[in-house]
């Protein structure tokens, strides 16, 4: 049974869906959800799914705290779901190949720094894009660049808003995040 922990900084839309994909899972289970935000929404989602809680500032992550509770909470697979600070180099290579990340656009396009949540779909509008989507990759040490895993593509309609985009994307990544999390965790084991 492999081990998962999330990481979000706000609402956790992605995390519920993936709770719910594995809360009666043989495969896996959400170990730990955690913030650095303490007033993040999505430790609320997670009390909902009698998911364990935990926050941290950026100092405490960069200090190893966060390192240390994934590793005493046994956790195999992290798992990034609007989170918003950089994960430092330590923490990717104590789970090499076992760190993903969902970005709300098709990389390379609209990534990097400065490149999160409204902000990317403001900038799909402005360009008057035909089409938008997610990645859903590996994470490295810079933001945005670690293997794409997968990538799914909606229209966007000159009529569309930011908030529409935002809305497409919102559909596409509950739909496939938690299918190719439990793809790749089964492929590790
Ligand atoms: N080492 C890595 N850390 C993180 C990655 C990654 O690929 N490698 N992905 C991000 C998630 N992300 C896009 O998918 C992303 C998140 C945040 C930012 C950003 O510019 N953040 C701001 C700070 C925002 C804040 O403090 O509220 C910044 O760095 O100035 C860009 C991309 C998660 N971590
Ligand atoms: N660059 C990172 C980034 O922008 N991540 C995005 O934050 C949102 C979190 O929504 P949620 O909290 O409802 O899951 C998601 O759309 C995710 O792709």
């Amino acid at each position: 049974m492999k081990r998962l922990a999330i990481l979000a900084s706000g609402s956790g839309s992605n995390a519920e869906k993936i709770m719910e994909h594995f809360q009666n899972s043989e495969k896996a289970t959400v170990g730990l959800i955690a913030s650095n935000k303490p007033d993040a929404f999505v430790l609320e989602r997670a009390k909902k799914f009698d998911v364990p809680g935990f926050t941290f500032t950026r100092k405490e992550m960069e200090a190893g705290d966060l390192l240390r509770k994934l590793q005493a909470k046994q956790i195999d697979w992290v798992i990034l779901a609007g989170f918003l600070l950089k994960i430092p180099e330590d923490l990717i290579r104590a789970f090499p190949d076992r760190m993903v990340n969902i970005h709300p656009a098709l990389l390379p396009n609209y990534g990097g720094k400065g490149m999160y949540g409204m902000k990317v779909h403001e900038a799909v509008k402005a360009a008057g894009d035909a089409q938008t989507g997610i990645t859903i990759h590996l994470v490295n040490e810079n933001y945005d660049e670690g293997k794409i895993i997968f990538q799914a593509a909606t229209p966007v309609s000159p009529g569309d808003s930011p908030e529409t985009i935002a809305e497409k994307v919102h559909a596409l990544e509950h739909r496939y995040f938690p299918e190719v999390i439990e793809s790749i965790i089964k492929k590790e084991s």
